[in-house]
C-alpha cells in the first residue's frame, strides 16, 4: 500500500524556499573536479550536525523515503524491481540512525531504461537542490578521468575528494555514472569507503550513499526478459539472483569495465545491484503522456502511438522490447506536435 501521494510536495517547495543548506556547509564545500582534479579544496574540517534533511529523526527521514517512493510509483515506468529495490535499500538505510555500512546501490540496464532518471530522483527526495547540491558529488569518466595515462592521479584525486567530503559532511551521495567507461583499476580507490569499517583515515564513512551506473549487464538482462516473454512469463518474473549473477559474469569479464576485476564485486561491497529492464511498447506509451504532461501539452492518444511507434523494437521479427527505452521520447514529442 503506497502512502498518502507527499511526492509533489518537495517539487513544489515543501521544503520551504531553497534555503542555503546551513548545516555541512564548509568554505569551499562546492566545488568541481575537472579533469579529476578539484577545482576547489574541499577538505575543511567541520564538526558541524549533518544536512537539514538528515538531521532530524528517523520518522523524519523516512518521510523523505515514502516522497521518493511516491514519485517512484507515480513516474517511473515499467521498473517494479528497482521500485522495490531502491526503496527496500533506502528505507533499511535512513532508518537506521548508525548504519553498519555505506548505502552502495548499482544501477544496470540497456539505454534509457531509467537508470539516471531514478539515480536523480533519488537525491532529489534526500537532498535539497538534488543534483545540485553541494553534497551530491557526480562523476562522469569523459568529463572527469577522460586520460587514461593520468590514471594515477585520477585515484589519488578522487580518494582525497570522497576523504574530505565525508569527513565535511558524512551524509552525502557519489554518483558514478557509465561505469562501462571508466578505467578499470580506478573505481578500487574507493574500496576502503565502501565496507563496513568504522573509521577509515579518521573519520566514520558509513552514512554515505555510492551509486553506480552502467549499461553492463544490460544485453543479458535483455537476453533473460526475452527468454521469459518466449516462455510467455511475465519480465517482472525475473529472478533477482539472477540477473545479480549474469550482471556480476558480464562486467567481470569485461576488461574495458571499470568493474573489471574490481575489488568492489570481489568483496562483495555493492549492497543492491539494481536491474533496468528492457521497457515495451505500452511503456513508451506512458512515457510519452508522462512527457507531454511534464511539458504542459495535450495529451492526443493519436499523437502518443505515433511517437511510440516511431521508436525501434527488438527482437527485429517480433518488436516486443524498445531498443532505445524512453530516451528519445522528449526530443521526438516535438516532430510529432
Ligand atoms: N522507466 C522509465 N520511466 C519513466 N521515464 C523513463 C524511464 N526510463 C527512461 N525514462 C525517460 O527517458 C529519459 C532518459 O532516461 P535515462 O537517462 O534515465 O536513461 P538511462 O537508463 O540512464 O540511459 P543511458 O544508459 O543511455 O544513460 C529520462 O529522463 C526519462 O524522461
Amino acid at each position: 500500500m503506497l502512502p498518502s501521494c507527499l511526492c509533489s510536495l518537495r517539487r513544489l517547495g515543501a521544503g520551504g524556499p531553497q534555503t542555503p543548506p546551513p548545516q555541512c556547509l564548509q568554505p569551499g564545500g562546492r566545488g568541481l573536479l575537472v579533469g579529476g582534479v578539484a577545482t576547489r579544496r574541499n577538505h575543511a574540517p567541520w564538526a558541524g550536525p549533518a544536512p537539514r534533511l538528515f538531521s532530524g529523526s528517523s520518522k523524519s527521514r523516512l518521510g523523505l523515503a515514502s516522497g521518493l517512493e511516491c514519485d517512484l510509483a507515480t513516474n517511473l515506468v515499467g521498473q517494479p524491481l528497482v521500485r522495490q529495490q531502491v526503496m527496500k535499500g533506502v528505507k533499511e538505510f535512513l532508518q537506521n540512525p548508525s548504519p553498519a555500512k555505506p548505502l552502495v546501490m548499482s544501477f544496470h540496464g540497456s539505454t534509457g531504461t531509467g537508470k539516471t532518471y531514478v539515480s536523480s530522483m533519488l537525491v532529489r527526495h534526500l537532498f535539497q537542490g538534488g543534483l545540485r547540491s553541494p553534497y551530491v558529488h557526480h562523476f562522469s569518466p569523459i568529463v572527469h578521468f577522460p586520460h587514461a595515462e593520468h590514471i594515477e592521479q585520477y585515484k589519488e584525486n578522487l580518494k582525497r575528494w570522497i576523504q574530505g567530503n565525508l569527513t565535511s559532511c558524512g551524509r552525502s551521495a557519489f554518483l558514478f555514472d557509465e561505469m562501462d567507461k571508466m578505467h578499470p583499476g580506478l573505481i578500487d580507490v574507493i574500496m576502503p569507503f565502501l565496507g563496513p569499517s568504522w573509521v577509515v583515515y579518521g573519520t566514520n564513512y558509513r552514512k554515505a550513499i555510492f551509486i553506480f551506473i552502467s549499461n553492463a549487464g544490460g544485453e543479458q538482462i535483455n537476453e533473460m526478459t526475452l527468454d521469459l516473454w518466449r516462455a510467455h512469463r511475465d519480465r517482472e518474473e525475473i529472478s533477482l539472483q539472477d540477473a545479480e549473477s549474469a550482471i556480476s559474469k558480464a562486467v567481470f569479464e569485461n576488461p574495458q569495465s571499470g568493474f573489471w576485476k574490481s575489488g568492489i564485486i570481489n568483496e562483495h561491497l555493492i549492497d543492491f545491484v539494481v536491474p533496468f529492464l528492457p521497457l515495451k511498447h505500452h511503456h513508451v506509451k506512458q512515457c510519452v503522456v508522462n512527457e507531454l504532461v511534464q511539458q504542459g501539452l495535450e495529451v492526443r492518444q493519436g499523437m502518443v502511438q505515433e511517437v511510440a511507434d516511431s521508436i525501434p523494437y527488438f527482437p527485429e521479427e517480433e518488436k516486443i522490447f524498445s531498443s532505445t527505452g524512453c530516451k528519445t521520447v522528449a526530443s521526438r514529442i516535438s516532430f510529432f506536435f
